[in-house]
C-alpha cells in the first residue's frame, strides 16, 4: 500500500466550523498515529456547504438532510479530496453512487446537553421559560414533557448560540455533549441530559469517514482506525432511521448501546408539537441490530398512523 507523504498528501475534506475542524484534526491524528506518518502527509481541505451558507432560514425549509454533505461529496467524486469527515447525525442513510461510508471513530457521549448561562438544569427551568433550538426532535421532546415552555428558532454554531443567550433571546438552549467535548471548550456551562429524559438523535456523537467506493488504498487505511462497536451501534440506529425515512422534517430519536455482548436499541417518534410521543425498545444479538432497527421502526409506524408527522 503506497502511503501518503508531504509531497502527495491525503486530502481530508471537511466543513469549516470549529467542530468540523476538530473532527478532521482527530481523523488526521488517528491516521498519522496508525501509520506512523507526519502530520504533513495529510492536508485538510475546507469546503463550504449549502448548510453553512444559508444562515437565516430553518434548515428544514431549505431541503433536509444532505445540506452539509453534498458539496463535500462532489469534491470527493471529482478527486479534489480523498476522504470526508462527517458528523454522522447529519448524514443521509444512503450514500451517493460511487461513495462508501464504513469507517467510524470511537463515539463520544450521545447525550444532549442543557445549556444555560446561569448553569441551571432542565429540571429546574422556571415555568414559562424560553428555550432556543432549531431541532424538531429537541423541540418536540421538550414540549412533550414541559408544555409550559416556549420554544424559539435558534441556528448557528456554538459561539453564535451562546451570544444569543447572552443577548437574552432565550433562557437556555440544547447542544450535543459530543460537540462541546470535542471542542474542549470548558467555558460553556452544560448539564448532560439523561438519555431516559431526552433520547438523542440517531448517530449523535459519532464521526464517520466517507471515501470513494473504488479507492482500495484509502479503504485499507481507514480500516485501521475504524471502531467496530460504534459501527455496530450505528448499523442498528441507521436501519431504524432508514425504515422511518427520517429527514430533518420528522422528530425521530434512537440510541443503541452494547452491554455484555447484547445490543439494546431504543427508538422514539413524536408529533412536532409534542402532544404525542411513541417509544419502544428491542434487545438482541449485535449481528441482529439492523433487523431490530427495522422491526422497531415498523412497530412505531403502525402505532403512529396517518398524519402523525405532519408539522405544517
Ligand atoms: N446538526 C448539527 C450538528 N451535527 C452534529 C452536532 C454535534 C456533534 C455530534 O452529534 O456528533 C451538531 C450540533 C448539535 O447538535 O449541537
Amino acid at each position: 500500500m503506497r502511503m501518503p507523504d508531504p509531497q502527495t498528501p491525503l486530502k481530508i475534506g471537511t466543513r469549516g466550523s470549529p467542530l468540523a475542524l476538530a473532527q478532521a484534526n482527530e481523523t488526521r491524528d488517528r491516521l498519522a498515529a496508525a501509520f506512523n506518518l507526519p502530520h504533513e502527509a495529510f492536508q485538510i481541505v475546507v469546503i463550504k456547504t449549502t448548510g453553512d451558507r444559508v444562515l437565516d432560514r430553518p434548515l428544514r425549509e431549505i431541503g433536509g438532510k444532505g445540506l452539509f454533505t453534498r458539496e463535500i461529496e462532489d469534491a470527493m467524486l471529482s478527486g479534489d479530496i480523498d476522504i470526508a469527515v462527517h458528523s454522522m447525525k447529519d448524514m443521509p442513510t444512503v450514500q451517493p453512487e460511487g461513495l462508501t461510508l464504513d469507517c467510524y471513530l470511537p463515539r463520544e457521549m450521545p447525550n444532549d446537553a442543557f445549556v444555560a448561562l446561569d448553569g441551571g438544569t432542565l429540571a429546574a427551568l422556571p415555568e414559562g421559560s424560553v428555550v432556543g433550538t432549531s431541532s424538531l426532535r429537541r423541540k418536540a421532546q421538550l414540549l412533550h414533557r414541559r408544555p409550559d415552555l416556549k420554544v424559539v428558532e435558534f441556528r448557528g454554531n456554538v459561539q453564535t448560540r451562546l451570544k444569543k443567550l447572552a443577548d437574552g433571546v432565550a433562557d437556555a438552549t440544547f447542544l450535543a455533549m459530543a460537540g462541546l467535548n470535542r471542542l474542549g471548550d470548558d467555558a460553556v456551562p452544560r448539564a448532560p441530559i439523561p438519555v431516559e429524559d431526552m433520547l438523542p438523535a440517531v448517530a449523535q456523537g459519532a464521526i464517520g469517514i466517507e471515501r470513494r467506493a473504488d479507492d482500495d488504498r484509502v479503504a485499507g487505511m481507514l480500516a485501521a482506525i475504524h471502531d467496530g462497536e460504534t459501527g455496530d451501534r450505528l448499523a442498528a440506529e441507521r436501519a431504524f432511521l432508514a425504515r422511518l425515512d427520517g429527514s430533518c422534517e420528522t422528530p425521530i430519536a434512537g440510541l443503541a448501546v452494547i452491554a455484555d455482548g447484547r445490543l439494546h436499541l431504543r427508538g422514539e417518534i413524536l408529533r412536532t408539537d409534542g402532544t404525542e410521543a411513541l417509544a419502544d425498545a428491542r434487545e438482541g444479538t449485535v449481528a441482529d441490530g439492523p433487523e431490530m432497527g427495522r422491526d422497531l421502526a415498523a412497530a412505531l409506524l403502525s402505532r403512529a398512523g396517518e398524519g402523525f408527522f405532519d408539522w405544517r
